[in-house]
């Protein structure tokens, strides 16, 4: 189910490019993705991030088009609050306030909750994942683990029916990831999740392989992994790491 009790078509890409001062950073991509569980992978600097950056509508495409569910994600931000949400590689880069509820209450305010009312669902959140003491703690007393499931919370309250995720699980410890990893599991959500790890891609029901900002790979795990790790035993460091 999804906040909006709206049905859940997909996401649509046609022929979609984003360009940077005269450069393309990636497409032109045509995907349709309606699976629950989507992986993408790709080199550093692949264009993943771009792309989801694309479909949560923070960057509009320079050319082609993009529908979230048949809405234009750059084009009506509020309609899209409550059918799509994206958590960042860094927490740090997400949360804006300083106190646990009240992170938890913002995105309710932007849907058009009163103050009181949208805190409310916030501190009814935390008790019912076990951690109501959480409530007015300081964010900057939360570990890198604890502040990336607020992340996941904070997304979760707009009971969005996709989420898109970026490398969730870098910077966590292997309990703290395992314990994501079970968490997502367990969401009704459509997933979108760059990784770089091919034992997470492996689960998914579709995986989309980047490479120079094009789709290079694309198919159930069986078929994209094989060629994707060849290709990564095969590849060069890069210029940043290459000797
Ligand atoms: N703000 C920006 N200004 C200029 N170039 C950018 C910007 N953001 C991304 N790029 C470039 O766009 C390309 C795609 O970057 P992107 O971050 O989408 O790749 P990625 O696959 O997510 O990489 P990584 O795995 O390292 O996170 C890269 O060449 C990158 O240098």
């Amino acid at each position: 189910m999804t906040g909006t009790g709206a049905v859940s078509h997909g996401i649509d890409l046609t022929g979609a490019e984003v360009s940077l001062l005269g450069k393309r950073l990636l497409g032109p991509v045509t995907l349709n993705i309606s699976e629950r569980r989507v992986g993408i992978i790709g080199r550093n600097g692949s264009g993943k991030s771009t792309l989801l950056r694309l479909i949560a509508g923070l960057v509009a495409p320079s050319a082609g088009q993009v529908r979230v569910d048949g809405i234009d994600p750059s084009g009506d931000r509020k309609g899209l609050i409550a059918r799509l949400g994206i958590l960042f590689q860094n927490p740090d880069h997400q949360i804006i306030f300083p106190i646990v509820e009240e992170e938890l209450a913002f995105g309710l305010r932007q849907m058009g909750l009163g103050k009181v009312e949208a805190l409310a669902q916030a501190k009814a959140r935390l008790v019912a994942e076990g951690r109501g003491h959480w409530a007015g703690r300081p964010v900057s007393s939360l570990s890198q683990g604890q502040r990336q499931y607020l992340c996941l919370l904070a997304v979760l309250m707009m009971e969005p029916a996709t989420l898109l995720l970026d490398e969730p699980f870098s910077g966590l410890d292997i309990p703290t990831a395992r314990g994501l990893a079970a968490h997502l599991a367990r969401l009704s959500q459509r997933l979108l999740v760059v990784t770089h790890d091919p034992l997470v891609a492996q689960a998914y029901d579709r995986v989309i392989w980047l490479e120079g900002g094009l789709v290079k790979g694309d198919g159930t795990p069986d078929a994209v992994l094989p060629a994707y790790l060849t290709a990564m035993e095969a590849a060069d460091a890069g210029p940043d790491f290459g000797a």
